[in-house]
Formats: C-alpha cells, sequence, structure tokens
C-alpha cells in the first residue's frame, strides 16, 4: 500500500527533493536558534561589547529571512506537490468511473461514489504534502535537539530523555483511538452525501408526497450521528492537547529545577540554563508534530484506501484485448441463445433466439418485468450475455471495442436524461464535433424548430438541471435531435412515447418512424397502437419470446399479443 502511494511522487521528484530540503534546512535552522541564544548569553553579553551584540543580531536577522523564505517555499511548493497528487489521482478515478459497468452502478450509490473524488482525495493530498517531509522533521529535530541539549549538559539531557516515553505512550494512546474515530467519521459522511444527494434530486417527489418532515426526520438522524461521531473526535482531542501542554509544562519545570541545581553548583553555565529550556521545546514539538501526523495519515490512508479499491474494481465489461473497430454496420441483429440474469440466482432470459434483419422495425411487447429492456440493454453491451452471443451483421458485439459498437447504436429513453446546459450543447451530446449547421437540422427534423424560435435565447437557452425547463414532449423531441445528428444505423426507442398527450404523442411519433428510416430499430412498447406498423412484433413473457409475427398475424393467433391486445382496445 505504501509503495503505491509513494508511487504517486515519481512524476514530481523534482518538487518533492526542492520541498524536502527547504524543510529540512529550515528545521535545521530552528535548531540552532537555541544555540546562539547560548552563545549570545555565555560569550557576547559579559564581553559586553556592542559591535559584537549588534553583528549577532544582524546575523540573527540574516537568518529569519533566509528561514522566512523556506517557509514560503516549503508551504507553497509542498502544497503544489499534494494538489499534482491529488489532481492526478482523480484523474485517474474519474477516468475509472467512465469505464465501469451498469452493474457497478446498479451497486453503488452516488453520494459515495462523489465522496471518493472529492473529499477521499482532498485528505490524500494532505498526506501526500505533509506525511514524509512532518515525519523526517519530527525525526530530524528529535534526535538533533537531543544531541544538542547532549553537548550542553548531558546528565540534564538524560534526565530529560527519561520522560519520552510517557509522553509517547500518552501520543500514540489518543492516536490509535483518533485513527478509529476518523474512519468513523468517514462513514457518517458518506451517509450524508448519499442523504443529501437523494433529497435534492428527488426533491419534486418529496413535494409532491408531502413528505418533507419525513426526510427531516431521516436527516436529523444522520446529522445527529455525525455530530456525535464528531464530538467523540473532539473529546479525545481536547484531552490529548491538554495533556500533551500539561506534560510540556511539567517537563519545563523538572528542567528548570534540575537546571537551577547544576548552575548553582557551577555545572552548568547561565547560557546552557536558557539555551537548554529552548531546546527542550524544540526537542517535544515533533511529537505535537507526530499527533498530526497520526491524525491526518489515517484519514489519507482510508481515503487512499478507498481510492485503490475502486481504481481495482476491474471493469466487468471492457474492450477484449484483440477487440476490433466495428465497420459501418448494417445492423442484422441476431441474438443466439441468449441467456442472462441480473444476479446469479435469477435467470431473466433463457436461450434467446431472435433475427432482425438490417433496416427492419421490430417491437417488443409483454408484461411488465418480462425483460424487454434487458433484451435492448444486452445489444449496446451494458450488461454482458450469460451465456450465448449476439451478433451483429454477423459479428459477435464481444468482439468490437465498446466505442465503435455504442457508436453506432442510438438509444431514445422514456426518462429522457438531459445535461443542465443549453439546447445546443444537449443536441450536440449527439456528436460533439456537430458543425451549427447539422445541429439546427437535427433541431428541424426533430421539430424542435419552432420551439426554438419561440425562445429569446433560441439555442442558447439554458433548459435547467436534467432539463427541468421543458415539457416532456420537449425533452423527447432533444433526445430525438441528438439522434438525428448522431445518425447510428441501430435504433433502440425504450417507450418513447407513452408518456406523452395523444396530439404530441403523434407528432413524435411522425418524428421517430423518419428518424427510424433505414435503421435497424427495437421498439420497446406498452401502447400496441403505436408499434402496429412495425415489421415484426416480438411478444416476451416470462418463458422468454412467446410469439412473433406481424400484427395481423398475432391478433388471428389468438395468444398474449391477442389477449393483450384485447386488454387494451377491448376488442
Ligand atoms: N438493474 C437491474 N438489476 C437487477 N434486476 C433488474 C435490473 N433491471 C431490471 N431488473 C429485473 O429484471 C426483470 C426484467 O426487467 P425489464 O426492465 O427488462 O422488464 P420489462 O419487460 O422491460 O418491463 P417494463 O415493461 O415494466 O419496463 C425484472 O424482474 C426486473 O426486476
Amino acid at each position: 500500500m505504501l509503495r503505491r502511494f509513494f508511487s504517486y511522487y515519481k512524476p514530481y521528484k523534482g518538487l518533492f527533493i526542492l520541498d524536502f530540503c527547504c524543510a529540512v534546512l529550515s528545521g535545521l535552522l530552528e535548531l540552532g536558534f537555541p544555540m546562539a541564544v547560548k552563545l549570545f548569553v555565555d560569550e557576547l553579553l559579559p564581553s559586553q561589547e556592542w559591535t559584537w551584540i549588534i553583528a549577532a543580531s544582524a546575523a540573527l536577522l540574516a537568518i529569519y529571512f533566509v528561514n522566512t523564505g523556506l517557509m514560503a517555499v516549503v508551504v507553497y511548493w509542498g502544497h503544489m506537490l499534494g494538489i499534482n497528487i491529488e489532481t492526478e489521482m482523480r484523474r485517474k478515478s474519474f477516468d475509472h468511473l467512465q469505464k465501469l459497468s451498469f452493474r457497478f452502478y446498479d451497486n453503488h450509490k452516488t453520494g459515495h461514489l462523489v465522496a471518493r473524488v472529492t473529499k477521499d482525495l482532498e485528505e490524500i493530498g494532505e498526506v501526500a504534502h505533509h506525511g514524509p517531509e512532518d515525519l523526517f522533521i519530527a525525526i530530524m529535530t528529535f534526535f538533533g535537539a537531543f544531541a544538542l541539549m547532549f553537548t550542553v549538559n548531558a546528565k540534564l539531557a538524560l534526565i530529560t530523555a527519561a520522560i519520552v516515553p510517557v509522553v509517547a505512550w500518552v501520543t500514540s494512546r489518543y492516536g490509535a483511538r483518533m485513527t478509529r474515530n476518523w474512519q468513523a467519521l468517514y462513514g457518517r459522511v458518506g451517509d450524508f452525501n448519499v442523504r443529501i444527494e437523494e433529497n435534492v434530486g428527488g426533491m419534486r417527489v418529496v413535494q409532491a408526497f408531502a413528505n418533507e418532515d419525513h426526510e427531516r426526520s431521516l436527516f436529523a438522524r444522520d446529522n445527529a450521528n455525525y455530530r456525535r461521531t464528531k464530538l467523540d473526535a473532539y473529546k479525545i482531542m481536547a484531552a490529548s492537547t491538554s495533556l500533551s501542554y500539561m506534560s510540556m509544562r511539567l517537563i519545563q519545570l523538572v528542567v528548570m529545577i534540575a537546571g537551577s541545581y547544576l548552575v548553582l553548583t557551577g555545572e552548568l553555565s547561565n547560557g546552557g540554563f536558557v539555551g537548554f529550556l529552548l531546546l527542550v521545546n524544540v526537542f517535544f514539538r515533533p511529537i505535537d508534530k507526530i499527533n498530526s501526523v497520526i491524525e491526518t495519515y489515517p484519514k489519507g490512508i482510508a481515503g487512499f484506501q478507498r481510492y485503490t479499491a475502486l481504481l481495482d474494481t476491474e471493469p466487468d465489461i471492457a474492450d477484449a484485448p484483440d477487440a476490433i473497430v466495428a465497420p459501418q454496420l448494417t445492423g442484422e441483429i441476431r441474438y443466439q441463445g441468449v441467456t442472462f440474469g441480473y444476479t446469479g440466482e435469477r435467470p431473466i432470459l433463457k436461450g434467446i433466439d431472435l433475427t432482425i434483419e438490417a433496416g427492419k422495425t421490430v417491437a417488443f411487447v409483454g408484461p411488465s418485468g418480462a425483460g424487454k429492456t434487458t433484451i435492448c440493454s444486452l445489444l449496446p453491451r451494458f450488461y454482458e450475455v450469460d451465456g450465448g452471443m449476439i451478433t451483429i451483421d454477423g459479428i459477435d458485439i464481444r468482439s468490437m471495442t465498446l466505442a465503435s459498437l455504442r457508436g453506432q447504436i442510438g438509444i431514445v429513453q422514456q426518462d429522457v436524461f438531459l445535461f443542465g446546459g443549453t439546447i445546443r450543447e444537449n443536441i450536440a451530446y449527439g456528436r460533439l464535433d456537430a458543425s451549427e449547421s447539422d445541429i439546427i437540422e437535427a433541431a428541424r427534423r426533430a421539430r424542435l424548430g419552432e420551439m426554438i424560435d419561440a425562445m429569446p435565447l433560441g439555442f442558447d437557452t439554458i433548459i435547467g438541471e436534467r432539463g427541468v425547463k421543458l415539457s416532456g414532449g420537449q425533452k423527447q423531441r432533444l433526445a430525438i435531435a441528438r439522434m438525428f445528428l448522431k445518425n447510428p444505423p441501430i435504433l433502440i426507442l425504450d417507450e418513447a412515447t407513452s408518456a406523452l398527450d395523444t396530439q404530441t404523442e403523434r407528432e413524435i411519433q411522425q418524428s421517430l418512424s423518419e428518424l427510424s428510416q433505414g435503421r435497424t430499430t427495437l421498439v420497446i412498447a406498452h401502447r400496441l397502437a403505436t408499434i402496429r406498423n412495425a415489421d415484426r412484433i416480438v411478444v416476451v413473457d416470462d418463458t422468454g419470446i412467446a410469439e412473433q409475427g406481424a400484427h395481423e398475424e398475432l391478433v388471428a393467433k389468438r395468444g398474449l399479443y391477442s389477449r393483450l391486445h384485447k386488454a387494451q382496445h377491448g376488442n
């Protein structure tokens, strides 16, 4: 884990060395200060030579300036090192999120994933910057100060060192409790994120059900849990801060008493006494530093563990090593003995055999939950078949690269997902390099022209988060415009018009049939009226494909389709 962590320093070796050297130099200068005071009291003061005193003060001033510069470098360049590592990790995790399959997103909560790419990485950045540097300097000052104390007075140095195990024990005891507490706090923050995400995202549902009080109480519970955990952390922090203050003062008192005795017996000079007291501060300061490393380290490491866990999650759907870029497809689709289940225990599709000729429209109908959407989700490899094979133009879809396969399949979903930008940006999502005239043409073909003309900002109109400022029909049209722009040979239309009024539905149906001209189209429909003209209707039930054929054929067959048809049309 640590080796992996340090591998992120590699590209920033220069920055790390600069930061590290400046920090070490600054630490050494800090160590030198008590010795300078000793010299001042023992040698310069008794000489009563103002020239020397002024010269020494000027030298000290120069050292302060140098140290100030060093500190500025450490703070700025050190943090730059941290943020560079954080940015690289963020790029990698976002990149990895793009590769993970629908199955991964089915099983993970958005709030937790957002926390991984934001908060977790922030903590790692802090540790990346402070961790190794603080630890090294702490060790260096600790031993450096002890060596200097020893040269000033060995007896006093040994007495001081004897107290170290007590302070270290107190520190480590609190450190371990702090670590556990930070980990708990992480979980709480994740819960929080999920709750807020879901609440804000689903605010329309919350308010429509007037369930604000219920939401408030759920949130209050999370909020209280977070508060409790954080208070526990502060309790530990209060105990450890006050205890370390107390132990520091007690040590100073011990040194003062023992030092006074040594001064009176002539074993220690006045300068040595003052210098030693200053050195004691420097000697014990690293313990504070180690404390702060102990505090940030578990946060960073816990974040790093979650980061690596995300990065190590193998995408369960990826390009095969020898995947080919799919040629321009005509769209002849074949399902051969396809079996599939979302979970191992319950297969949804059992041995589906189906051929769809290029350019034809096939409609899937059947009871809710039968697996119509699932059949279509397998085509762009959103989920991978468990058995059997799907081919397009005779090529197994698993042997094509995902990008070249999905680039040739267009999907218009019932619940159109739009991004929060402008109408132009949302249409252009269909083909990012589309020209302005292509976008205008796509909007015209999707019958969006009038609506856009009526808007003061036209194509630059902001449509709100997920397109809230558009009507259901307008969203559908926008999704269709995207498809005209994408121009794929294969289309999947998922209940695209079921939520619209009759007039809008008719208009959108016209756009859709125009869109499906010359493309292989898979329609998932409940409204049988809208698919009457499909080249073929495939009736799906729990057992698989129950029957298939043209509308008239299926009505005459008096099977499931005929029953569904009767139920919807009453004849
Ligand atoms: N992401 C998923 N994870 C686990 N199970 C799922 C998932 N999506 C669908 N299912 C289950 O798979 C079965 C088939 O669902 P599917 O959405 O394909 O049905 P459908 O025929 O399209 O239904 P509807 O007409 O209601 O949309 C259902 O039992 C459903 O609960």
